[in-house]
């Protein structure tokens, strides 16, 4: 919506995947070992498949950095695929296929039947590459850059898992505070932040692997430190809150995304839903609440944002007796297609989350301070900060 835009491409089983960013200023300080560190939180989580042990995804920055400061031109971002040496028959750029193989029989969950109609594809793999998650890689190094920029000036992202399957541990946080949260989640294989579960969400993912199921879950992602008056009221694509959750849908398997209280709050009074606003010599206008998740009338009200984001199961099931399909050719039905796979991805699914949240936030700084040169764009921050403990 601001003025940062990033496109990013490649195929799952392709050479490599790729992302331009547009618009981050001038004389920021940026690591690539920053980027590899994010990118390898995405790796990991308890349920993941056989594709993450071949991957050990890095990063080359191609363009837009020199001597680790940006340039303000555009920054190109290169995670090779390793696996590509295992596909370079089946997803050879040029030339006939060698391997005549082709998916006729679509998951259902999938982007296989309607991207193949859509698309006018014989071979669904044509599909499934793209629609792939493994896409979000590129995602995550986006959002490092933000996150460097956003960490700059005190704003700092996180996320931790709340639920898998029907196991959830929503009641028992409340007592965490948000940061703790997220630091006892780095540690855990599962990224819940209550050790004594991490057993229990373990169990659940290992009997589903032995049944050949799936799972869904819910992760929380939050940001503190932002500032008063990041989106805006007055256009509906400008409202903060919706940027937020279209960037959150976006991402593969993402059903549900609720700001703060969320659906919560559907269900109480006006007198227990709202913040009340209360004012400090030091601390100026400030909540002792924060139902509405950092955002009232799509404007960032300096509390943390906080996102929660459902993820329906993977589709891929690896039972004896998948999901009921048809095939694309014969029309007789068929099990759908099994290829290896995750039995769940939560827990890099919330890291995907923050790196969503990081890039709609940097671009909302942007948008409201200026977007050539970082080291004024701070200095405008800065005189904002006093005129937010003046006003009005
Ligand atoms: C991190 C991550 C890993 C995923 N891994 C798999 C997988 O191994 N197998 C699979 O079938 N789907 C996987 N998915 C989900 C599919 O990509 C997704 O369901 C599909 O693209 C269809 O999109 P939709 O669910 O948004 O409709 C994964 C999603 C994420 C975010
Ligand atoms: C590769 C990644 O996730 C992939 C997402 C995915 C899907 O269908 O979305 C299917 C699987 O791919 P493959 O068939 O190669 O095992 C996952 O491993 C990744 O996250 O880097």
């Amino acid at each position: 919506m601001g003025r940062l835009r990033f496109l990013n491409a490649g195929e799952s089983h392709g050479p490599a995947l790729t992302a331009i960013i547009e618009g981050i200023p001038s004389n920021l300080k940026i690591s690539s070992d920053y980027i590899n560190k994010e990118l390898a939180r995405r790796q990991k989580g308890y349920g993941r498949g056989g594709r993450m042990k071949i991957e050990k995804d890095k990063v080359k920055i191609l363009s837009g950095v020199r001597f680790g400061y940006t340039l303000g031109s555009p920054i190109t971002l290169m995670v090779e695929n390793k696996d590509w040496e295992n596909w370079t028959d089946i997803m050879a750029i040029e030339g006939e296929p060698v391997d005549k193989r082709q998916i006729t029989n679509p998951r259902p969950g999938h982007a296989d039947l309607v991207g193949g109609i859509k698309y006018g594809f014989e071979d669904l793999r044509n599909v499934l590459e793209r629609a792939s998650a493994r896409e979000t890689t590129t995602r995550v190094a986006v959002g490092a850059v933000c996150k460097q920029l956003l960490e700059d000036i005190g704003i700092k992202i996180g996320s931790y898992v709340v639920s898998i399957g029907n196991l959830s541990i929503r009641e028992k946080l409340e007592n965490i505070p948000l940061e703790k949260r997220a630091e006892v989640a780095e540690k855990s294989e599962v990224r819940i932040p209550i050790p004594e579960e991490d057993e229990k969400f373990k169990q659940l993912i290992d009997e589903a692997k032995k049944e050949g199921e799936s799972l869904g879950g819910i992760f929380e992602v939050f940001a503190t430190g932002v500032p008063i008056g990041l989106g805006s009221h007055v256009q509906w694509d400008r409202r903060l809150d919706g940027r937020i959750a279209q960037a959150m849908m976006s991402i593969q398997a993402m059903k549900a995304v609720e700001i703060g209280e969320g659906f919560g709050l559907s269900q109480k009074f006006g007198s227990q839903a709202h913040d009340e606003i209360f004012w400090d010599k030091e601390k100026g206008f400030y909540h002792k609440t924060n139902r509405a998740g950092g955002i009232e009338g799509g404007i960032t009200n300096g509390e943390p944002i906080i996102v929660r984001v459902g993820m329906k199961p993977i589709p891929t099931l690896m039972r004896k007796k998948s999901l009921q399909s048809v095939d694309i050719k014969t029309k007789q039905p068929f099990d759908a297609a099994k290829e290896r796979s995750d039995v769940t991805a939560v827990p890099a699914a919330a890291v995907v989350g923050e790196a969503m949240l990081a890039i709609v936030l940097a671009d909302a700084i942007l948008e409201k301070f200026g977007n050539d040169n970082w080291i004024q764009i701070k200095q405008r921050m800065e005189n904002y900060k006093k005129y937010v403990k003046e006003y009005p």
